[in-house]
């Protein structure tokens, strides 16, 4: 038997089951029984949307978001769209810049074999297969979504800075459009399609024209604020978050999500074929990934209607956005927060968009701490994503942006006891246990779990963020690294530097043990105020703690993978 739950009901009364596909009703205290006698069962909690509704948003979205009056177009000639960690056709300005300057665009996509090599350091998968998965999808819903706008999507295999000069010089592009990015295996690929571009040499036409090379223009568009927008140079950022924000607050505007012609066709005619056509996405074999089943916890759907159908189910369906600074520091369901973040890292949402709506929302149902403290979490992702520009490379260091010497450990069974949910804290290994199922963790999740590698442990915390680095559906370098580095201690700002205690925080955010009980079947039975402490009802292996471990064990086999990859990252 297959149980499934509602979404929507994580936080009522009363939660909804649906059995055998079937929804019905059930008081929580049954739930509870249900869930206990279903341990062995595979618990899937969907989201409330159906496939149809999803389309509805979509289409309403994109109605409003593009207009008939958009028809001018000075360019002529042909562009490429680049598409990166911009997976979207709403607000995306490349898109229209790249539409605005030529008579016909072609969106590309590079499947670049490095984002599915190994990690700098540690040489862990670099992409995860529930990562892979969602990336597929996002591609599958990008093209579909180019399709209804007169497009469509070529797909290459290869490395971009030897795809896109050969694309260019097939079609005779003028110009490769793409969202700039900041951090440096993002920028050197950039650095790379620049130069191999100007390998490309494309005639005029007319005898007494100099040949044209096709240029490479890149556009800022992944945050809420722009970056030419703000008060300072992004190199003179403040390293306390609170002047940073109150700044942009008072000193800034947000622009607004730019409008999309109602048509974007057409693609060039021409050259296609001696690139070989369209080109397909690739399935995980082909990237050399086994499929993941995800069968509990939260399950994603990757690309932009999702992206859209989440927003209006968490907005205006269910209206949880109204009690969302209560909620945001849940653990357990889908509700407590947004859940936004998988689509804000792969570009299939834009943050301004986002931020319309909760002006949307706060004219039409209301405003409140709540609507704004979404914006205030939207603003830490700019920072994380600013501070990269500022402090480069020293984020992905050890000693992180203040250069901070000290200690830590590298031993391989202290951190697989964390990365695999078996340290023997039903709190870590739950937290643990969910992203290795899903490539999600809650935001005070993640917070405790860094915490207990940091600190309680004493292991290398870049460990810990190429692990994230490799489940996180919502991996971004910049939010990931920046966080890590606060975790640590070694970030910009010594002011965020925090220690959670397990059991202030398990008595806190999960008092009846409702989260690790859903996680970890073996502590199911247990009554709920013993869940956080089962005794030898849960043995695992039961980590002795050490702060600020002294045995620092360099890998041998990874420092010298690391010294060989050195000229790429970082
Ligand atoms: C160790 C650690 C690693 C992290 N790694 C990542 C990462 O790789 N990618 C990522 O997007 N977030 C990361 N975060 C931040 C945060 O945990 C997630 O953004 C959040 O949990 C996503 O869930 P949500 O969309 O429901 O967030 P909500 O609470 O609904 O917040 C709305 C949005 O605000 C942004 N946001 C919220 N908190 C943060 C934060 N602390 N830093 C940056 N942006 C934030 C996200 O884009 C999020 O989608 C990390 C946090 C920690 C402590």
């Amino acid at each position: 038997m297959v149980l499934f739950a509602s979404s929507h009901s994580s936080f009522s009364p009363f939660k909804t089951l649906a059995l055998n596909r079937k929804l019905i009703p059930v008081p929580r205290p049954l739930l509870a029984v249900m869930l206990s006698s279903a341990s062995k069962q595979p618990f899937v909690m969907v989201p409330d949307l159906t496939a149809d509704q999803t389309a509805s948003v979509s289409k309403e979205a994109f109605q409003r978001y593009t207009s008939s009056d958009l028809n001018r177009r000075n360019g002529s000639g042909v562009a490429i769209v680049w598409f990166r960690n911009d997976l979207r056709v709403l607000d995306n300005e490349a898109l229209l810049r790249a539409w605005a300057s030529s008579a016909a665009v072609l969106p590309v996509y590079c499947v670049d074999p490095r984002n599915f090599g190994t990690t700098h350091y540690f040489g862990f998968p670099k992409t995860g297969a529930i990562r892979a998965q969602f990336l597929i999808e996002c591609l599958v819903d990008l093209k579909n979504n180019l399709m209804k706008q007169g497009l469509n999507l070529l797909i290459q295999h290869g490395k971009p800075e030897e795809i896109l000069p050969t694309v260019a010089k097939a079609i005779g592009a003028h110009a490769v459009y793409a969202h700039k990015e900041t951090c440096s295996e993002e920028t050197l690929v950039e650095r790379f399609v620049h130069k191999g571009l100007q390998q490309v040499v494309l005639s005029r036409g007319l005898p007494n024209q100099k040949p044209l090379n096709p240029k490479l223009q890149l556009i800022w568009g992944s945050t809420l604020y722009h970056k030419d927008d703000l008060p300072f140079d992004a190199r003179n950022l403040p390293d306390v978050y609170t002047q940073f924000r109150k700044s942009v607050e008072s000193k800034c505007s947000i622009r607004a999500c730019c409008k999309l012609p109602l048509s974007l066709g057409p693609c060039p005619s021409d050259g296609l074929d001696e690139i070989g056509g369209w080109g397909t996405i690739p399935s995980l074999e082909q990237l050399g990934i086994h499929e993941r089943k995800c069968d509990q916890g939260m399950h994603f759907v990757g690309g932009e209607n999702a992206a859209l159908g989440r927003l209006h189910e968490y907005f205006w369906k269910k209206d949880l956005v109204k009690v969302y600074k209560e909620t945001r520091n849940g653990l357990l369901g889908p509700d407590y927060s947004t859940k936004f973040s998988p689509w804000l890292a792969s570009g299939s949402l834009s943050p301004r968009y986002v931020y319309e709506e909760v002006k949307r929302y706060e004219k039409e149902r209301l405003a409140n701490d709540s609507t704004y403290w979404v914006l205030f979490e939207l603003i830490w992702r700019d920072y994380f994503r600013f501070l990269s520009i500022k402090y480069g490379n020293s984020i992905f260091h050890i000693g992180g942006p203040r250069r901070i010497i000290s200690t830590w450990s590298q031993d391989p069974s202290l951190f697989e006891s964390w990365r695999d949910g078996r340290t023997g804290y039903p709190l870590i290994d739950a937290n643990m246990k969910e992203l290795s199922t899903t490539g999600f963790m809650s935001n005070r999740g993640r917070q405790i779990v860094c915490s207990f590698l940091v600190r309680d442990m004493g292991i290398d915390w870049r460990m810990g963020a190429e692990w994230f680095e490799t489940c996180l559906l919502d991996y971004d370098p910049c939010s990931n690294y920046g966080n890590w580095t606060y975790g640590a201690g070694v970030g910009n700002d010594p002011r965020e530097d925090r220690y959670f205690s397990i059991p202030k925080q398990a008595k806190t955010y999960d008092p009846d043990g409702e989260y690790v009980a859903y996680w970890l079947p073996e502590i199911q039975s247990l009554p709920k105020e013993r869940r956080h402490f089962p005794g030898n009802s849960y043995i695992k292996q039961i980590v002795p703690l050490k702060f600020g471990s002294t045995s620092m064990r360099p890998n041998p086999v990874n420092s010298e993978k690391s010294r060989q990859r050195s000229q790429y990252r970082r």
